[in-house]
């Protein structure tokens, strides 16, 4: 088992290198998973990937791809090629994109005798989505859990490792496609604080005992006055939760 830390995804949303280094120094020697996502990576490109991996970090390659399968082959062979420990898709890109991006996988590792496979995941609903959104103005109809499962189910036939959904949806997840089967959950609100633009939210504590294995932290982290003690109080309710429930 994993320690808690590695099981926290920082999500590194800054504009540039420079900022993004700030926060890892501040949170330095806590072994945390980060996460670099579309501003990060569009700015600061593949270096600052080695940058982190050069570090010890785990690191999770955030682009969401959704394109057709072919282009996700390629895309995913590419990023694959830079080393990271996990990277998403889209999940609504169908059966025939996502065994693309696993191909893609499998391609760049052919060629990198050694290396760890990244765990490949897939987007279902992002966590912005509520229940009317995703009804009246996405256009698909029935509840959001059952579509959150359908394509968990649908990711887990086309050789993905895991998805990406809210905390809310975990427990019904593992029980369709099994423990193993990876969930990593964004949508993380410490009590008491600002939801921002994200609508499908539970406390770090809450996510942890609904047996996720990785939750996603951002703003609440890296808006924080001291992001350090924020983290360190994060890790404790995760602790106490994780005795719980030993
Ligand atoms: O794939 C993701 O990481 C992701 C999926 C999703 O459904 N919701 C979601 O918030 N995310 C990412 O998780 C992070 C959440 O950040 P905060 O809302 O600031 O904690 C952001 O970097 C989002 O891009």
């Amino acid at each position: 088992m994993t320690g808690q830390a590695e099981r926290i995804i920082v999500a590194l949303d800054y504009p540039d290198a420079e900022s993004a280094k700030g926060l890892l120094q501040a949170l330095k020697g806590i072994p945390c998973y980060m996460k670099v996502g579309m501003q990060l990576f569009y700015a600061a490109g593949p270096s600052f990937i080695h940058y982190l991996k050069d570090s010890g970090y785990n690191v999770f390659l955030d682009l969401k791809m959704h394109d057709i399968p072919n282009t996700v082959m390629f895309g995913a062979e590419s990023i694959t090629r830079l080393g990271v420990d996990m990277f998403n898709v889209h999940a609504a890109g169908g059966r025939a994109m996502m065994q693309g991006a696993r191909e893609g996988v499998d391609k760049a590792l052919s060629s990198m005798p050694g290396a760890k496979r990244p765990l490949l995941i897939g987007v279902t609903q992002l966590t912005s989505t509520g229940q009317a959104m995703m009804n009246e103005e996405i256009g698909i109809p029935g509840s959001l859990e059952e579509t959150v499962v359908r394509y968990s189910l649908l990711a887990k036939e086309s050789g993905l490792d895991g998805v990406v959904a809210s905390p809310l949806e975990v427990k019904r997840i593992k029980e369709a496609a099994g423990p193993s089967f990876v969930t990593v959950t964004p949508g993380i609100r410490p009590a008491g604080a600002e939801l921002k633009d994200q609508t499908r939210v539970m406390t770090p504590g809450e996510a942890f005992r609904q047996g996720t294995d990785y939750v996603v932290i951002g703003r609440p982290i890296t808006a924080s006055p001291d992001p350090r003690l924020t983290l360190e109080t994060i890790l404790v309710e995760a602790k106490s939760e994780d005795v719980r429930h030993a």
